[in-house]
Order: structure tokens, then C-alpha cells, then sequence
């Protein structure tokens, strides 16, 4: 996180971030206690518009190289595994895309909080 290159990456944006680490999965539930926990998952069969967001829910990315842990994953309940739909073909989007994919359709369903004035 201190590394140059990814600072960089983050031009003047990097600032508004909220970054936490923590050593595992487990770690960052156990400290956070996350409201609900939604697992972004190719695997998921839920489509991630069907479900109605709540402030302080946690989504969960795995990544780019192996995606979640399957037993993380079959921890939760089918409406909390979430899937955005792709081309037929395609195996996965890159994490950042689903990222921004996501997160945009939480913060569309709770009206934008904090937004400027449109
Ligand atoms: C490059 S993908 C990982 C690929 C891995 N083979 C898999 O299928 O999960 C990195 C992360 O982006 C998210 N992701 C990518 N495509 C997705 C999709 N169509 N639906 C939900 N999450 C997706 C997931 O969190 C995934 O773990």
C-alpha cells in the first residue's frame, strides 16, 4: 500500500479512500462485523441488481487470480451470492470493473448518499 506506483495510480483521489488492512477474511469480519455480507462471485446465481442494499453491507471481491474461496462462498445464502451478468462466453470481468459495478449499484439504490446536488 505504500508501494510509489499505486500511489500514483491513485492521483489526488487516493486521499478520499478509506483504506483498512487486515491479516484475513476472518479478521476483517470478526473486527468489522459487517451489517450482511454479499460474496461477488462468478459462481453466485443471483443477478446483483435482485437484491435491495443496505447501509453497512459488506461486499466481498476475491482476487484476480482465483477469485473467493468456495467454502466462503457456500457459507452464505443464494440471495447473498451475487453474479453481474456477462456475454455468454466470458469466464469473468476484472476486479476493478466489478468493483465499480458494484459499489455504483449500492449507491444507486440508497439514492446516491453524499453526492453532490443534481
Ligand atoms: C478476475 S475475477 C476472478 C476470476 C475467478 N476465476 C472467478 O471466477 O472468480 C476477480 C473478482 O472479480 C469479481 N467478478 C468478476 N466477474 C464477476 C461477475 N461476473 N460477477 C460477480 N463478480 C465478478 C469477483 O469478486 C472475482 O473474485
Amino acid at each position: 500500500m505504500d508501494d510509489k506506483k499505486l500511489r500514483r495510480a491513485g492521483l489526488d483521489y487516493h486521499e478520499l479512500a478509506n483504506v483498512e488492512m487486515h491479516d484475513s477474511l476472518d479478521d476483517y469480519l470478526a473486527s468489522r462485523q459487517p451489517n450482511r455480507v454479499m460474496a461477488i462471485t462468478t459462481k453466485g446465481r443471483t443477478r446483483h441488481t435482485a437484491v435491495e442494499f443496505q447501509a453497512g453491507d459488506a461486499l466481498i471481491f476475491g482476487p484476480e487470480s482465483r477469485g473467493l474461496p468456495i467454502e466462503f462462498i457456500e457459507s452464505l445464502p443464494e440471495n447473498q451470492r451475487l453474479r453481474i451478468p456477462m456475454l455468454k462466453d466470458s469466464r469473468s470481468l476484472n476486479l476493478s470493473n466489478s468493483a465499480a459495478i458494484m459499489i455504483y449499484e449500492a449507491w444507486r439504490q440508497l439514492d446516491f448518499q453524499g453526492a453532490e446536488a443534481l
